[in-house]
């Protein structure tokens, strides 16, 4: 490093320091100190902060600088792999079509958690983060109107100016409440339940009820049965809402199509409309047709001899089940309110009978499962009523919903159930004319039948009783006509029709006597039209259609996903393996506290017994 002289001395000095000449450096390579090192050292002395006489820092060194030095991380492309970029416009009509596919009744979103459903949710949700923050910045007021001296704050408007004030008017407005209240109880003949402020009074129109409501009218209401309720949809994968065909309407439960909707999406919800043999195969056709707009519908008839969309059902749930190829089985719950004949209907699938039946409401009390095939369980469940302010409790009584035997003053019921049927049935099933009211109707069929009581007075409350049995069971012929659809014509709706294979054959009859369905004509069709079960048997064919294939197929191909559907496993073999199993008699999985049903075995035999009247069986009563 040095010149001749220096680095003469040095190799003395380090020779004598050092053990030997092996330490010593010389010239070539590492004797020089490299340019990196040269930099660092310069570095420590750069660094060092510069201060004046006194020892305070006059120049901070550069490692000891406040400032902040200005970084810019690169961008790079690959922070952004994995993600897709789409226009506006594709947005759109992805949103659209997605939005059309997923309010068609009877199409099936697969896999629907691998598209981007929140794109077509988004903005659309209740509760949504987003629509909050939306909410906040379209209402949230400017700076200067909250804060400042230009500040406008919202008064709450009490309408009492003292705490004393308010403390009366309380006062006041609870005797008006209890003053309506005993008004409610106390009113009879007159709108009751309108006035009621709890709901809790009800009165008809013939003015004989002046209580409070009865408890048997919140049948099907209890915790417990709720209970059940939820049970069978957490466990289903499909549920069959059961409905009255005499009256689908009223033995709807929206508020349970609307949680399933809400809550569990991804579960199908079909309707049933059940005993379809009880109502002309118009009126059958063009409820079909009208519920279909909701969700898929099939008509039935429960009969373990006779059944009639037994093969279409069964069809049916073959296709969910093989959309759901990749689970070992799936389960149908079948919901409903009471007496709607969900257990019948179970009993109809298996050909045997495996739930309890009876003509009266509450009687299956648990929920059970049963295998249909390896690869359906069927859940019953008992039925459930969704609470409601509206319906009085004729309504409720007349949808089958309560055991007529404990009504108080069945009589009152009567005046509804002459107002639903026509004069000609009743005079037909009783051969009985000539009366002017209710009371006298009774009173005629009492006498006619003998039933009276001590001192030769007619048994008015049980002639009641067995008319209302006789209109819940099917004896007296009534129906609540169909809504008249707009465009039924369309071919929409006739498509929609044709893919469930139902009423195909008899599409053009049917559309016939729907166009003109009041219901005095209608009704007066009824009887001959239930009787002909020959001819309700041509009503559609039994084959399921192919209806879900198709579409599933359609969206599937749209939005590029694999479709789960496996045709081959719902071929034809597919019935042989129903009733394979059904020989098997291997599944008959009732929990046992169905035993809890013995109890009302009687019954269950009627039940079984019990067949649409015929118009002989009519005439000779
Ligand atoms: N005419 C006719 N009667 C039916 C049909 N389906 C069921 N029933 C009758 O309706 C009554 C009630 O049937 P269930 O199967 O016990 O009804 P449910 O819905 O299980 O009743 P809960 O046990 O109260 O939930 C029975 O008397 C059945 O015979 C049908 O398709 N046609």
């Amino acid at each position: 490093m040095g010149t001749g002289k220096k680095e003469a001395s040095r190799k003395i000095r380090q020779g004598k320091v050092g053990d030997g000449m092996a330490n010593v450096k010389v010239k070539g390579e590492n004797f020089y100190r490299s340019a990196k090192k040269v930099k660092t050292l310069n570095m420590f002395k750069d660094g060092k902060a510069q201060r004046n006489a006194a020892g305070e820092v006059t120049k901070a060194a550069s490692f000891q600088s406040r400032q902040v030095p200005q970084a810019r991380v690169e961008p790079n492309r690959k922070w952004f792999t994995n993600s897709r970029v789409i226009s506006q416009d594709a947005l759109n009509s992805f949103r659209e079509a997605m939005a059309e596919r997923a309010s068609d009744p009877y199409s099936v979103l697969l896999k629907s958690n691998k598209l981007p459903m929140s794109l077509i949710r988004d903005g659309e949700g209740k509760n949504g983060i987003k629509q909050h923050q939306a909410k906040m910045a379209v209402e949230a007021s400017p700076f200067g109107e909250v804060f400042g001296p230009k500040a406008q704050r919202k008064r709450v408007r009490l309408g009492v100016s003292s705490l004393e004030d308010l403390a009366e008017d309380s006062l006041k407005s609870h005797d008006t409440y209890l003053d309506r209240l005993e008004q409610a109880k106390l009113l009879s003949g007159t709108s009751g339940v309108e006035t009621d402020p709890i709901g809790e009074a009800a009165a008809t129109d013939d003015g004989y009820v002046s209580s409070a409501r009865e408890a048997i009218f919140n049948k099907g209401q209890s915790k417990r049965i709720w209970n059940e309720l939820y049970k069978v949809i957490d466990s289903s994968d499909v549920v069959i809402h059961v409905l009255d065909a005499r009256d689908p309407l009223g033995t709807r439960c929206r508020s349970v199509e609307k949680y399933i909707k809400e809550e569990a999406p991804h579960k199908h919800l079909i309707f049933v409309l059940n005993k379809c043999d009880l109502v002309p195969t118009g009126v059958a056709a063009s409820w079909v047709r009208y519920l279909s707009k909701d969700y898929p519908t099939l008509a039935f008839h429960a009969s373990i001899t006779n059944s009639f969309g037994k093969g279409s059902l069964i069809q049916l749930l073959r296709q969910f089940s093989s959309l759901h190829s990749d689970r070992k089985q799936i389960s149908v719950g079948f919901i409903g309110y009471p007496n709607t004949g969900k257990s019948s209907i179970i009993n109809t699938l298996r050909k045997k009978k495996v739930c309890t039946v009876a003509p009266i409401p509450g009687e299956t009390k648990i929920w059970q499962y049963i295998t249909l095939m390896k690869r359906i369980y069927l859940i019953d469940c008992p039925g459930v009523v969704p609470p409601s302010n509206t319906d009085t409790p004729q309504d409720i009584l007349l949808r089958g919903v309560v055991r007529v035997e404990n009504v108080e003053n069945p009589e009152q019921y009567i005046p509804a159930v002459l107002n639903k049927t026509k004069p000609q049935h009743i005079e037909r099933t009783y051969q009985i004319k000539g009366y002017n009211d209710h009371i006298e109707f009774l009173e005629l069929l009492a006498r006619k039948g003998g039933r009276l009581l001590h001192g030769g007075e007619p048994d008015v409350d049980g002639v009641a009783k067995m008319v209302l049995n006789d209109f819940l069971r099917g004896k007296i012929p009534w129906f609540t006509p169909p809504p008249i659809l707009e465009g039924a014509e369309e071919k929409g709706v006739e498509g929609r029709q044709g893919r469930l294979g139902e009423m195909g054959k008899k599409r053009k009859r049917d559309d016939e006597s729907v166009a003109d369905t009041s219901f005095t004509e209608a009704t007066s069709t009824a009887v001959d039209e239930v009787d002909e079960e020959e001819e309700f048997k041509g009503f559609g064919s039994d084959d399921g259609g192919a209806g879900l294939d198709d579409v599933v197929g359609d969206v599937d191909a749209a939005f590029g996903l694999d479709s789960d559907d496996d045709d081959s496993e719902a071929g034809s073999d597919g019935k042989e393996e129903a009733e394979d199993e059904d020989e098997d008699g291997q599944e008959d999985d009732v929990d046992a506290e169905g035993q809890l049903q013995d109890e009302l075995q009687d019954d269950v035999e009627d039940a079984a017994e019990e067949r649409p009247p015929t118009k002989k069986k009519r005439q000779k009563t």
